[in-house]
């Protein structure tokens, strides 16, 4: 897995977001990305799972069948790869190229597989976990999201349960942030930023 492509570009240091499904990763993510849009890039992941409703092509991930997936994983396209809940996700390098090439700073949302995966590589991220106050109000934040069926929510939820636990081995995050105030979780996750964003800000003012 280990890989120099995405290090030859190397600029801001990216950012690694994980943490159990319905955590709030992507809320998280996304409140930033909207406070500062000419700081940050999402690495648009490839996926085999259906599209939500409001989720775009391209924006959100880029939706593929599994021959697709699997053809550009044989290619040696992909920098991790993983299988949740079912179905397949993976960050190619191009997704992390495009937002390396603008000079801004990465942003990966991806499950636990992806953390190991990308430990393995040369990226360098800082690794965040996302987690929930409880089990309880993880199962409520999924089930109210009405996104997944049973079987998946089910899914989702046991794989939380192993989320949870490797996120306590030593090392593996440089920090955990609970999810259980939004606006708390917000400005924990720009406290951790904050030194990779000005150092974005100010040779953005230098340009
Ligand atoms: N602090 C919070 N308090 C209450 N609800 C929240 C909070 N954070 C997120 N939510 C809600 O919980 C649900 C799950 O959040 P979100 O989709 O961001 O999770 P996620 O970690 O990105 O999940 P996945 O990995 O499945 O994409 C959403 O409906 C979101 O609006
Ligand atoms: N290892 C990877 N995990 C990924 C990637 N993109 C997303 N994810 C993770 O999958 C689950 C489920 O996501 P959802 O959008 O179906 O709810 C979640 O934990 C994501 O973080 C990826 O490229 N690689």
């Amino acid at each position: 897995m280990r890989d120099a492509t995405t290090k030859a570009m190397a600029g801001p240091r990216p950012v690694v977001l994980s943490g159990p499904s319905g955590a709030g990763k992507s809320t998280l993510l996304k409140k930033l990305m909207k406070e500062y849009d000419s700081v940050f890039g999402f690495s648009v992941s490839h996926t085999t799972r259906n599209p939500r409703p409001g989720e775009e092509n391209g924006k959100d991930y880029h939706y593929v069948t599994r021959e697709v997936m699997q053809a550009r994983i044989d290619n040696g396209e992909f920098i991790e790869n993983a299988v949740f809940s079912g179905n397949m996700y993976g960050t190619s390098k191009a997704a992390v190229q495009d937002v390396q090439a603008k000079n801004l700073i990465c942003i990966l949302d991806i499950d636990m597989q992806g953390v190991r995966n990308i430990k393995r590589t040369d990226l360098s991220p800082i690794y965040i976990s996302i987690q929930p106050p409880s089990m309880a109000v993880l199962e409520k934040r999924l089930r109210d999201r009405k996104t997944e069926s049973e079987e998946s929510l089910q899914k989702r939820l046991h794989a939380a349960k192993v989320d949870m636990e490797f996120s306590k081995e030593p090392g593996m995050f440089d920090v955990i942030i609970i999810n259980e105030d939004l606006e708390d979780a917000y400005g924990k996750l720009k406290e951790t930023l904050i030194e990779e964003i000005n150092k974005v800000k100010k040779v953005g003012m230098s340009s």
